[in-house]
């Protein structure tokens, strides 16, 4: 799908946990400005639909959510204009909504079953969830192997120290973190900082993977 083309170009995915919905356009400009609009809101907080119909409305952000459990919330993060929608399982209920609605589906899969898992359900790209603690860069390695045509997005303790051993896997097309967004930034529309801390992971990410071959 076309989302999923978009986020591999932007290679970073900020994850980002709103509290309050008028967060909205401060964080979405410090994306903007820092050189990444891309946004993945969780439904961690009751804000994440009106954060999502906030960033969507605007028209310069790529905007998904994170964290959807069910159906129900697939119904509702596309209502509010979710352009995809990543799940850190694979859900066969979330991933059909998601079909259902034309939408981008990232679940997560960090084991050979949850990955096959996946491909049943005619998904190719995974987001594996939580990266860190399922084996890092050298487990997708080893996955990549067997299911040669899978794409992983890791996700869940990637930061400035350990995001080039993800870029350096042709199988990862782009990384997710929370770093660059942080949640007490988020919620104290801190711009300047926002903006720094996102065009850092942005020139970050360029160094390891220029925009050319991305
Ligand atoms: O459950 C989901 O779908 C999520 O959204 C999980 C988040 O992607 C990670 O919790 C972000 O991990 P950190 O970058 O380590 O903060």
């Amino acid at each position: 799908m076309d989302v999923l083309v978009d986020l591999a170009r932007h290679v970073l995915v900020p994850v980002v946990v709103v509290d309050d919905a008028a967060d909205a356009p401060a964080l979405g400009d410090a994306l903007v400005a820092g050189g990444l609009p891309v946004a993945e809101v969780t439904f961690r907080t009751a804000a994440a639909p009106d954060a999502i119909r906030a960033l969507a409305a605007r028209g310069d952000v790529l905007v998904g959510a994170g964290t959807v459990l069910t159906p129900r919330q697939v119904d509702t993060a596309v209502a509010a204009g979710a352009r995809y929608v990543v799940a850190p399982g694979t859900s066969r209920a979330v991933v059909e909504r998601c079909a259902e609605h034309g939408v981008a589906v990232l679940p997560g899969a960090v084991t050979a079953t949850e990955v096959q898992a996946a491909l049943e359900l005619g998904v190719t790209t995974v987001k594996f969830f939580p990266a860190g603690t399922s084996g890092g860069a050298a487990a997708i390695a080893a996955l990549a192997a067997p299911f040669r045509d899978v794409r992983f997005v890791p996700t869940g303790g990637v930061g400035p120290g350990n995001l080039h051993e993800y870029l350096a896997l042709p199988c990862v097309t782009a990384v997710g973190g929370s770093w660059m967004v942080p949640r007490d930034l988020v919620a104290a529309r801190a711009h300047h900082a926002l903006r720094t801390l996102v065009a850092d992971a942005v020139a970050l990410a360029d160094s390891r993977r220029p925009r050319a071959t991305r």
